[in-house]
């Protein structure tokens, strides 16, 4: 790398290129060492070279694109041109140091003196729409400025890349490594790890993972030692349904997290709903509210239609509410939502596109009510990045 001049037109560039953003780790290409050189000649022809940190890495042509306009617009220059080159092993190692505040061996990123709010989201039965709710309060906490990443659990049933747009015609956007480092994809401002992540070529629509719970404790260690999600304000984890490994594993490796059921307004649902928030309970975790999903839908004529009944979230949160762990609250009650469900299908969070819809805009009050309250946004120095 070479030394940024004190003025000039390279200055210029220099100071262009620290607002590129590294797109998966949101911080300027800069101050990442990654751009090699910059030279500008007497009529104004600039040239860059930045280094990646593999070949063909995944995020390559949009970091190319953002250095070529960044460049085009830097005072004085006429022209532009981006050499792209590739770090040797000793740049990528300190890259990472870099990337990692050098802070050498690490432990898990989300231990228990970590400022991050731990949230891990269950149900009871499949299909009740814990990933879609996860999803949307994911995307819509990162839309309060909040620096969010989302793990993706549900190994039986993987559906988080596809409702955030990572996920198209069987093939899943892939986190860049580098070194044993993982980088996470960012959809919509949010930092997403999944398992359907690492099938390789397999497509996950035919693609069964069938793991036993010490390779799902494994992996999700992994998750949580290996990517790297920087700092951030909230960790969401999208749990599989039921009282299975996974959670057990949650609650050994993140004792701290706080837990999120969610159920439908069915009364069959509710009593499976209490018994997968009675195993988080057992493992340290504190229930902190339970949000009822797919509740009346309003029709046309104004009318609401209960397809699933109704009161099951407030059954669920009085049932587990008693003297020795307080009130939990109905933190809201989402209601079914074709434009919603849409939304999902098409990878584009209807928190985003379509705010005025009424199963979007619970979600959104939600997270607002989440972002206001809790542990580590209450009272702590968290960091808040801004973006
Ligand atoms: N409020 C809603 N209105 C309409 N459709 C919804 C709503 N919430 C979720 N859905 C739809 O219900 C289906 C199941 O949702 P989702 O995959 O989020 O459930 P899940 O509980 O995570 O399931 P599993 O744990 O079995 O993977 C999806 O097709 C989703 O789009």
């Amino acid at each position: 790398m070479t030394e940024r001049p004190a003025a000039g037109t390279a200055r210029a560039v220099w100071d262009a290129l620290d607002r590129v953003k590294d797109p998966e780790i949101l911080r300027p290409i800069t101050e990442l060492g990654m751009v090699r050189d910059v030279t500008v000649d007497a009529a104004g022809g600039a040239e860059v070279s930045i280094l990646l940190t593999i070949a063909g890495c995944p995020a390559a042509r949009r970091i190319e694109a953002d250095v070529r306009a960044a460049t085009e617009a830097a005072p004085g220059v006429t022209a532009a041109e981006v050499i792209v080159g590739v770090m040797s092993t000793r740049e990528r190692q300190a890259f990472i140091e870099r990337v990692r505040g050098d802070r050498g061996a690490r432990p898990q990123q989300f231990g228990p003196d970590s400022l991050t709010r731990v949230i891990a989201v269950t149900s009871g039965k499949g299909g009740v729409g814990k990933s879609s709710l996860t999803t949307g309060l994911a995307v819509a906490l990162a839309q309060h400025g909040l620096a969010v990443g989302l793990v993706d659990a549900d190994v039986f049933g993987f559906s988080i890349p596809g409702l955030l747009g990572l996920s198209r015609d069987g093939r899943t956007e892939q986190p860049t490594r580098v070194g044993e480092m993982i980088l996470p994809p960012v959809a919509h401002g949010v930092k997403v790890i999944s398992i359907g992540m690492f099938l390789g070529d397999a497509d996950p629509r035919s693609t069964a993972v069938s793991w036993r719970g010490p390779m799902l404790h494994r992996t999700i260690e992994q998750f949580l030692r290996d990517v790297w999600f920087g700092d951030l304000d909230v960790l969401l984890l999208d749990l599989p349904p039921g009282t299975g490994d996974i959670a057990i594993s949650i609650g050994q490796l993140l004792p701290q997290a706080e837990v999120l059921v969610v159920t439908t307004p069915q009364e069959a649902a509710a009593d499976v709903a209490v018994r997968s928030a009675l195993v988080a309970r057992q493992t340290g975790q504190k229930v902190i509210g339970v949000i009822e999903n797919m509740a009346g839908f309003t029709q046309p004529d104004g009318s609401v239609l209960d397809l699933f009944g109704a009161g099951g979230g407030r059954l669920v949160a009085e049932r587990l509410s008693d003297p020795e762990h307080g009130t939990v609250p109905l933190l809201g009650s989402v209601p079914l939502s074709p434009v919603f469900r849409e939304g999902g299908d098409a990878g584009a969070p209807t928190v985003l596109t379509d705010q005025a819809d009424p199963a979007a805009a619970e979600v959104i009050r939600i997270a607002a009510e989440l972002a206001r309250s809790g542990r580590g946004l209450a009272g702590r120095s968290l960091g808040i990045s801004p973006r």
